[in-house]
């Protein structure tokens, strides 16, 4: 398995540390032995070696120099490449999208997606605006392509939110989701109770590498937003669009109003909510105040949960993470992981 990672920032390196140091026990446990033969990023430069790229030094350099223009040139090695010429013309069979997420078209992203399929590449992301705008076409066209499409950390990070409900929860309905679903604002509201004011809580959530690269998205609702758009699509089977979701943002919660909710034993906590009723499908993203019996008040810090409602199997409740580099590096991993077997049982098939 031969990967381009295309965005080296947080969640980029997060899954590289992850293969240079842990790469030997994936492979006792599953036989999966990926290589990195393609890194292009903004910021921090771009690399190719059709042989590989050797992580340690990839990075060291992003740790202490944040660029890998000191890479050591050798015979195979290209440089400068961007994502779409990384796409084409490495011999990458599998992309890896960790660029931004941006809120208003997926773009650069979906393009990234449609390209690596008609190049008959895999793709696995924690990109967001794919799967929030163009799931229905994108999964489509992957299957039409014979590539495999994941996307496990678009929603809390490595807690498998979306694998329990679409493998563990399978021939449910679920009627209701609900969920802290963004780890940056939860980080903000758990520091606010304590007294933080709202610029610092969000200050330390950038600098622990939890908020979007425009945290406008995470205080505004829009991550949010997006994640209960992927849930509506990929495991509710809700055609939900963006538009179909209300938003409010943190901002509209005063400091005095989360320190009052405090002295009433209450918590404010931004919530994403969709329901199935006779009306048809409500989702919402917005601030809600839970008495502390609600079993998603108690949920602190980065940490996300969701509650799924299911017709057979009753109310289920996952927590874990929502955000972080080794954690949102993991979701990656996973999806390789599951890459991988699609990619064993496609070799069989041709086989015989
Ligand atoms: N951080 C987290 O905990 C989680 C993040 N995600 C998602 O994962 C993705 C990556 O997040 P994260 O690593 O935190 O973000 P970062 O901002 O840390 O890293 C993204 C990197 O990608 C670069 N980049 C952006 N667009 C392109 C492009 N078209 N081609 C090449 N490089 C590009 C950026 O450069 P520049 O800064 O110059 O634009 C930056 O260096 C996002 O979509 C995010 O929503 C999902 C779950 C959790
Ligand atoms: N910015 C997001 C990162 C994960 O999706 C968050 O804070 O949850």
């Amino acid at each position: 398995m031969k990967l381009a990672i295309l965005g080296f920032g947080v969640v980029g390196q997060g899954l590289a540390e992850i293969l240079a140091n842990q790469c030997e026990k994936t492979r006792q446990q599953t036989g999966m032995a990926p290589k990195v033969v393609a890194i292009s990023d903004f910021k921090i430069g771009s690399l190719y070696d059709p042989n590989g790229l050797d992580l340690d030094k990839v990075l060291h350099l992003a740790a202490t120099v944040g660029s890998l223009e000191d890479y050591p040139n050798s015979a195979t090695l290209v440089r400068g490449l961007d994502a779409m010429t990384t796409i084409v013309q490495t011999n990458a069979d599998v992309i890896v999208e960790a660029t931004f997420t941006d809120i208003k078209t997926g773009e650069p992203a979906i393009t990234h997606c449609k390209t690596a399929f008609a190049a008959k590449k895999h793709v696995v992301m924690t990109n967001k605006g794919p799967i929030a705008m163009a799931y229905k076409q994108l999964s489509e066209l992957a299957a039409e392509n014979g590539v495999y499409l994941g996307f496990e950390g678009t929603v809390m990070s490595g807690t498998p939110a979306l694998r329990l409900a679409r493998t563990a929860l399978i021939g449910n309905t679920f009627t209701e989701v609900n969920g802290i679903l963004n780890g940056t604002t939860n980080y903000m509201l758990t520091q606010m109770e304590d007294g933080m004011s709202y610029h610092d809580a969000l200050k330390q959530a950038q600098e622990k590498g939890y908020a979007e690269a425009d945290p406008t998205s995470d205080v505004e609702g829009y991550d949010a937003l997006y994640k209960i758009v992927i849930l509506a699509n990929t495991v509710m089977g809700e055609a939900l669009t963006p538009d179909d979701v209300e938003r409010v943002g943190l901002k509209t919660l005063s400091a005095a109003e989360i320190q009052t909710a405090k002295q009433q034993g209450k918590r404010w906590k931004m919530l994403g909510t969709i329901r199935r009723t006779a009306d048809g499908m409500k989702a919402a993203v917005k601030p809600i105040l839970l008495d502390s019996s609600h079993p998603l008040s108690s949920i602190d810090g980065a940490t996300n949960a969701i509650t799924y409602s299911c017709d057979l199997a009753g109310d289920i409740t996952l927590t874990g993470a929502g955000a972080g580099k080794k954690e949102t590096g993991y979701a990656l991993l996973s999806d390789l992981v599951d890459c991988h077997f699609f990619m064993e049982e496609n070799r069989k098939v041709t086989n015989q």
